[in-house]
């Protein structure tokens, strides 16, 4: 019966043992209890501990079993109420006693927050309950705000399949439908619902709380979990359009070289010459998972992987590079517009202290008092492939203003080393952070920078943008192109400009995004590079250029069928 002691104790983490929940789990050689059991105990034990430390102030829980801690309390409850095996222990344990002989009252304050919060069934509640945990807001709304939940967004990897025989097999039981609230609302009712995106070819939404992890095509990397906005950068640069290669700057994990890999894929077939993806990845440990992923994917022939190089370090007159056309750069960022995700549930214990009167939450988004004797908040962190490792943490200003004055450097840095690539024609340039300083800043920076006008390089304005990115509406923001602060000369019509030729995403909408920032850049052909004063502004139409040779875009993506699977 170590079970729920041992959850206890990785709950307390009284060893301060630092990395995530599952690794501080699994490394452990001295527990008995099977790591999975665990970590699921704790990781759903968490998701639900905002209620369930409610339903156990209420009910005087733990003042009536004074042996019982706030962690033991909640465990006991979770299994007690919520799981499908329940307390698992056999019936004399003195734990498993001083948990059930309060079944009743348990139940019965479960059952009145559950009404509370609008829900009519606990199957509703679940399924609201592991929504709203991969939401940004660790606290358990209602059912009215079932609109703000982030969907799953699930890109069909054209690799290893299509979207018709994806939408006709893993998703052959869900219901299309036609806009992406329908898709989210449905948390209190079915979650076989399906919303394909009207701006990234080959994406589909479904409620977060459907699992896919198991079905065959996940495992098999035909399909994969990706952000709707992290898909924005590789459908941006548009490498169909250009005959030569790639190169992905800051690859791991690789959502973004698979995805470039799935666009270059499909113009092979036209007799044109194949695209390689250059995938650079500095950090050794990173890079053995792009490498997984790019087998996953189905695209080891498309992607030349550079593990443990630095971007930076990589020679742009290099004859390996002197096809490179397209480069995209999703450098690391403060991360300041991650979506939490449900391994990020922040865990609520009970108060010993709290009458049970006094115990009725706050509603959500209101933040609750805390007192001394207040119940705690462990951040219970799982791992998974990460697409952002530089995790905003609550710095205080001073120390984020140094913090992005640094990340916005590094990032000016690897975007002008970028522009030296002589064959280069486009560049995508991103970042999941909300921080003008990191977006807009760059980009202007980057613009006026003297590379940038030896070199040719333009903000590719949006007019001339790749159909769903030029429909797309939100985009940068004016203040953050005027304010570089570094005496640049920016009129108000170019800030216009490149502010509309800026892309950014905001978390917690309708439109269930993450916070995301990209902007692409064009370089002017030989004889308007004598022309331009500055690398600001486009002057020639990117579809009249012609170093660049664009496929007329109804052709490309006249959505799919069974024919347009690719090999
Ligand atoms: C935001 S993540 C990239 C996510 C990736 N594009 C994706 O979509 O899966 C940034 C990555 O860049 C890598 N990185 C940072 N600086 C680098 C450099 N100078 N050269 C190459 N990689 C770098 C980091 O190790 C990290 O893996």
């Amino acid at each position: 019966m170590s079970l729920y002691y041992e959850a206890e104790e990785i709950i307390a983490n009284a060893d301060n043992a630092g990395g995530s929940l599952k690794s501080r789990i699994f490394a452990r050689k001295d527990i008995k209890s099977p790591p999975a059991t665990l970590f699921a105990l704790v990781t759903e034990t968490t998701k639900w501990s905002s209620i369930l430390a409610e339903v156990i102030e209420k009910s005087s829980l733990l003042q009536l079993e004074r042996k019982l801690t706030p962690s033991l309390a909640l465990l006991l409850t979770h299994d007690l109420l919520l799981s499908k095996r329940g307390v698992a222990a056999p019936k004399q344990h003195v734990l498993k006693q001083a948990i059930t002989r309060h079944k009743a009252r348990l139940s019965a304050e479960l059952t009145k927050i559950r009404l509370r919060l609008g829900f009519a069934t606990l199957e509703k509640l679940r399924s609201h309950v592991i929504a709203s945990t991969s939401d940004s807001t660790p606290s358990i709304g209602s059912a009215e705000d079932a609109r703000y939940i982030h969907p799953r967004w699930v890109r069909v990897n054209s690799l290893n399949t299509s979207l018709a025989h994806q939408l006709s097999s893993t998703f052959g039981e869900f219901e299309q439908q036609d806009t992406l609230a329908k898709v989210v609302a449905c948390a209190s009712g079915s979650s076989k619902s399906l919303y394909v995106d009207e701006h990234i070819p080959d994406l589909v939404a479904i409620h977060p709380s459907t699992d896919l992890s198991k079905t065959s095509a996940y495992l098999n990397g035909e399909i994969i979990m990706q952000d709707k906005a992290s898909c924005f950068p590789a459908y941006l640069l548009d490498p169909r359009s250009l005959s030569g290669d790639i190169i992905d700057a800051c690859a791991a994990p690789g959502n973004k070289t698979t995805h470039l890999a799935a666009l270059v894929s499909s113009s092979c077939t036209n007799n044109r010459r194949k695209q390689t993806v250059y995938a650079c990845e500095r950090d050794k440990g990173r890079a053995e998972i792009l490498k997984k992923m790019v087998h996953l994917a189905g695209a080891d022939d498309l992607v030349s992987l550079k593990t443990g190089q630095d971007f930076l370090r990589l020679d742009p007159l290099a004859p390996e590079f002197a096809n490179v056309q397209a480069l995209l750069l999703d450098p690391s960022c403060s991360g300041s517009g991650i979506i939490g995700r449900d391994d990020t549930a922040v865990l609520q214990l009970p108060s010993r202290d709290v009458k049970a009167n006094d115990a009725q939450r706050a509603p959500r988004g209101k933040k609750r008092k805390r007192t001394a004797n207040a119940r705690d908040a462990v951040q219970a962190t799982v791992p998974d492939v990460a697409e952002e490792e530089e995790m905003q943490t609550g710095l205080e200003d001073e120390k984020l203003k140094e913090r992005l004055k640094n990340l916005s450097a590094f990032q000016l840095k690897l975007l002008t080393h970028a522009f030296k690539f002589p064959g280069a024609r486009r560049i995508t340039y991103s970042t999941c952070s909300v921080h003008g300083e990191e977006n807009e800043n760059v980009v202007t920076k980057a613009l006026s920078s003297d590379t940038a006008r030896e070199q040719g390089w333009m903000i590719l304005e949006r007019e001339h943008q790749i159909d769903g990115m030029r429909r797309w509406s939100k985009r940068g923001q004016f203040d953050a192109c005027l304010s570089t602060k570094s005496g640049l000369t920016i009129d108000d019509v170019q800030a216009l400009t490149i502010a509309d030729a800026c892309i950014r995403c905001e978390k917690g909408t309708e439109a269930g995004t993450m916070g995301f920032f990209v902007a692409a850049f064009v370089r002017k052909s030989a004889t308007q590079l004598s022309d331009a004063p500055n690398g600001i502004l486009q002057e020639q139409s990117l579809a009249t250029s012609p170093e660049i040779e664009r496929e007329p875009e109804g052709e490309e993506w006249n959505g799919f069928s069974e024919d347009d699977k690719h090999d």
